[in-house]
């Protein structure tokens, strides 16, 4: 039924019984089954208004700029587009961290082609604000196409049919935003409700499933475009010895775009649940903003952490797990499939070590990682994919390794933990 003919039938009950009460005028017990009557019918409209069953991932697509950079040879590349071949102990000091990221590839927008062209990039600080700004605000929008028509394409309905696009990326910031000229390359309908998430990072994957189920689980019959997209050119400057941090950011950041498509009460024989989100959640470690994050500025994004970010990480997860899990009556951290953002090695060891995890755990997060490097937002994408993708290939009897529970972390300026607790479905 239609959300007008319930309003409309909601009014003229209370229009017929408000005439009645005119007729018997002393009666407060009918004004009071007046009121109750109303009140029912707004229960009724509000279950109406709301899906019936959870909220569930139904078509995943991923897609990289054409650029592959190896990571065996990326301190040759960086350090002579950046004008730096005079400082060779820092390039060795480079090679190193390069190493110790575990990154094998990865995939960026810029060229050299593209840096010659636009010279202040590979300075350390020279303001290049507007210079990075214009390749963003056009490329951002067209990677995220790119993924997304993948999600769509797996889906299986028209574009026409999308009811809401929720998309992040860290940078972009334009007015009409990055959702809208995402919204107009796709073609997506006009009444599409668009939010536009700017500025955050490696959480955001995770955050946006969250977003998503409430957002499908609120509104019956939506269906939620949600798109995650990361170039990294606010952030590739040229090196400096006194600043390791920008270095590491060199090492491990890359480009990529996921979306996926989420909606509750799947259609039968049409729309193909993956996963459904049993719950989400997010939770902001105290007192730990210095672990991770950034500074816009004139040159673009800064990036800063702590050596001890795999430790703030591990020590806090734990508590995530069981408020996400206990309820369902899991204790044991290693009978749900994981799907982890894989922020660096190290996290990932931490985790491992600190939950007792077996290695099988997280060894596809590790492998999208060392596939592709840190997509920031996009990544954990990435790593759904490449599960539910092994777990067919693998012949596994559902998209989660087999098992049924599962979670999906984001960890992310704040400190943030973003915990999404999936299940899977049979193969
Ligand atoms: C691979 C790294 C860079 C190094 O690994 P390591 O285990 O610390 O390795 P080592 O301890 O062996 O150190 C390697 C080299 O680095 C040196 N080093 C070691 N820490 C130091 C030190 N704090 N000082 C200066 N030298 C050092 C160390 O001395 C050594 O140099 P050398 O002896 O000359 O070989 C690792 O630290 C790493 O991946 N760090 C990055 C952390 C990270 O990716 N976090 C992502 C979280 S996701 C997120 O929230 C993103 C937010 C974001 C926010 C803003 C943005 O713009 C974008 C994104």
């Amino acid at each position: 039924m239609s959300k007008q003919s319930i309003y409309s039938r909601i009014n003229s009950r209370a229009i017929s019984r408000r005439k009645k009460t005119r007729q018997h005028p002393s009666s407060s017990l009918r004004l009071r089954e007046e009121a109750l009557a109303v009140m029912a019918s707004l229960h009724a409209l509000r279950r109406e208004q709301r899906a019936q069953g959870p909220a569930t991932i139904m078509a995943i697509g991923t897609a990289t700029p054409p650029n592959l950079y190896e990571q065996s040879t990326f301190p040759d590349f960086y350090f002579r587009v950046t004008n730096s071949d005079d400082k060779q102990e820092l390039k060795e000091k480079f090679r190193r961290i390069c190493n110790k990221t575990m990154v094998k590839k990865r995939y960026l927008y810029l060229t050299e082609e593209i840096l010659k062209e636009r010279p202040k990039l590979c300075s350390y600080k020279e303001p290049s604000f507007d210079d990075r700004q214009d390749i963003v605000v056009e490329e951002i929008p067209k990677l995220a196409k790119e993924a997304a028509e993948k999600a769509i394409k797996e889906w299986g309905r028209p574009k026409s049919e999308i009811t809401h696009l929720v998309f992040c990326s860290i940078s972009g910031i334009d007015m009409p935003g990055a959702d809208y000229r995402l919204a107009t390359l796709l073609g997506l309908p006009l009444t599409v409700n668009r939010l536009m998430i700017y500025s955050q990072a490696c959480h955001m994957g995770a955050a946006m499933l969250r977003i998503a189920k409430d957002l499908a689980e609120n509104n019956r019959g939506a269906r939620v475009l949600v798109v995650a997209c990361e170039i990294t050119v606010l952030s590739f400057r040229g090196p400096n010895e006194r600043d390791f941090e920008a270095l590491a950011g060199q090492a491990g950041f890359a480009d990529g775009a996921a979306a996926v498509v989420v909606g509750a009460d799947p259609l039968e024989r049409v729309e193909k649940p993956i996963y459904e989100i049993a719950a989400a959640m997010q939770e902001t470690v105290a007192e730990s903003q210095e672990a991770v994050g950034g500074h816009l500025r004139a040159f673009g994004w800064t990036f800063y952490f702590l050596n001890q970010l795999p430790a703030i990480i591990s020590n806090n997860i734990g508590k995530s797990l069981e408020r996400a899990l206990v309820p369902l009556g899991v204790r044991e951290w290693n009978d749900v499939f994981w799907v982890a953002h894989p922020g660096n090695w190290a996290i990932m060891d931490a985790i491992e070590a600190k939950l007792q995890l077996t290695p099988d755990k997280l060894s596809t997060a590790r492998h999208v990682f060392s596939e592709y490097g840190n997509m920031q937002s996009a990544t954990v994408y990435f790593v759904m994919d490449e599960l539910r993708k092994r777990s067919a290939v693998e012949g596994r009897s559902t998209t989660g390794d087999g098992l049924q529970w599962g979670v999906l972390f984001g960890f992310g300026p704040g400190l943030s933990i973003e915990t999404v607790v999936l299940r899977s479905m049979p193969l």
